[in-house]
């Protein structure tokens, strides 16, 4: 079994250059679907689940050449192919294969999305979403079919603010015929990033970026160019990596916009943080003060940031009190940590940590975010060697780790 191992004590020191976003590319390579002609996206992240998107694009009789950090898709000869099975299971994002492939095909079959199940995930909003198009959709044995003969724009309202949700109604309703308004829609830079593409193919779509879309189908989308936003999960993994070791980091590439919350956040602990055009400097100081953080929805602090931030949290003096409002339940890294020595409590939707100093382990990473989280932890450790497993989940989102925190004078390998 891989294993990822950390001898941590170290400040990170130097400058990380931060790749493309992994919710925009896992939205993006399936939204050329809808084009008849090449799509050719830069700024590509290597991650896990960009390989596997690819592949299912090709098991849909894609032509995908990837090189680098870019990927061009010529969708002109595939098919509607039913995916009950098999790759769909490995990535939570082939949900948008629904929207995609109804949009373009009127018709979709496939499985029930896999990924990170740190706690149960619905998709209703999106079959919501699809339905108010006009499409008929089943659930048969864990696997969703969709129909349309005809997709007609409509308004609707999301329950809850879902960024899933949102890009696959503006997936499938950028084909529609009419006028489609979303509204409670989410507002992530990844919404905008996937609504600049589909306009670049063709669509019309406003309000990107507020809580109310509107997308106007239009009969046919074509191939384009398009650089992907640089990952801000990535990036605050990074800063909080950087505070947690008291580094002294320059995270380079990425739009500091995007990373408001964090920036606040570590300020109000006492870190320095200093924004510049492209790039965020975080220096690290030797006592923090513990602070409340709220995981919410953008412009709030990311509740994809929140695991990694709990490690962060435990370097600080006193007692700090974490709560998760998208996902009430996302805690798989909390008894991980406390093999480590962290004194961290779950109430309900919060956890409630206290300033700890922490040791060596063996601990297991349960979803990507808990994987950040026992890293950054292990980075803290001032005596002996911490092996993460379930690295695997830690590839789906981090690029070159190894290499890159070895940039910064970590001492980290895999092992296995
Ligand atoms: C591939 C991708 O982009 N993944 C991100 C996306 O996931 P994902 O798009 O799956 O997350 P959503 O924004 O949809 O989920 C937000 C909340 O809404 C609930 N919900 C969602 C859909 C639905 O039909 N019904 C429902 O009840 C969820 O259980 C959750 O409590 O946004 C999450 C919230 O920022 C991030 O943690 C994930 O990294
Ligand atoms: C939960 C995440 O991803 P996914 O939705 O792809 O499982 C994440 O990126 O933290």
């Amino acid at each position: 079994m891989e294993k990822l191992m950390v001898r941590g004590g170290r400040p990170l020191r130097g400058t990380v250059g931060i790749s493309g976003a992994k919710n925009s590319a896992v939205a993006l390579i399936p939204a050329a679907i809808l084009a008849e002609s090449e799509v050719r996206l830069d700024n590509l992240p290597q991650l896990s689940d960009v390989a596997v998107y690819a592949e299912l694009l090709e098991e849909l009789g894609g032509k995908v050449t990837w090189k680098d950090d870019t990927m061009s898709i010529d969708p002109s000869a595939m098919k509607s192919v039913p995916m009950p099975n098999g790759r769909v299971k490995m990535l939570r994002a082939s949900y948008y294969l629904m929207g995609a492939l109804l949009g373009r095909f009127g018709e979709a079959t496939i499985g029930l999305p896999g990924g990170c199940n740190f706690e149960p995930r619905p998709i209703d909003q999106h079959i919501k979403g699809f339905e108010a198009l006009g499409a008929e959709v089943t659930n048969d044995h864990g696997s969703i079919r969709i129909r349309a003969k005809e997709l007609r724009g409509a308004k609707i309202y999301l329950d809850v603010v879902s960024v899933g949700a949102t890009i696959n109604i503006m997936l499938a309703a950028s084909r529609a015929k009419g006028l489609t308004l979303i509204e409670n829609a989410a507002k992530e830079p990844e919404i905008i990033d996937v609504a600049t593409l589909l306009n670049a193919m063709g669509a019309k779509i406003k309000g990107a970026g507020t809580e109310t879309i509107r997308i106007e189908g239009v009969q046919e989308m074509h191939g384009c160019r398009h650089s992907i936003i640089p990952d801000r999960i990535q990036a605050g993994t990074y800063m909080i990596a950087a505070a947690a070791t008291r580094g002294d980091v320059l995270i380079d590439n990425i739009i500091p916009k995007h990373l408001e919350a964090m920036t606040a956040k570590l300020q109000e602990m006492g870190v320095h943080v200093y924004e510049m055009d492209e790039a965020i400097r975080v220096v690290g100081q030797s006592l923090y003060e513990a602070v409340d953080v709220k995981a919410l929805v953008y412009p709030g602090f990311a509740t994809d940031l929140q695991s990694p931030m709990t490690s962060l949290l435990t370097q600080a003096r006193g007692v700090s009190v974490l709560s998760d409002n998208v996902y009430n339940n996302r805690f798989k890294h909390v008894p991980e940590l406390a093999r480590m020595g962290a004194h961290i409590r779950v109430e309900g939707r919060s956890a409630i940590i206290e300033g700890s100093r922490l040791n060596a382990a063996k601990v297991r990473a349960a979803d990507l975010r808990a994987g950040a989280a026992l890293v950054v932890a292990a980075l803290t450790v001032e005596e002996g060697t911490t092996e993460i497993t379930g690295v695997e989940y830690i590839d789906r989102g981090y690029e070159r780790l190894v290499t890159q925190l070895s940039n910064l004078g970590a001492e980290v390998w895999r092992d296995g």
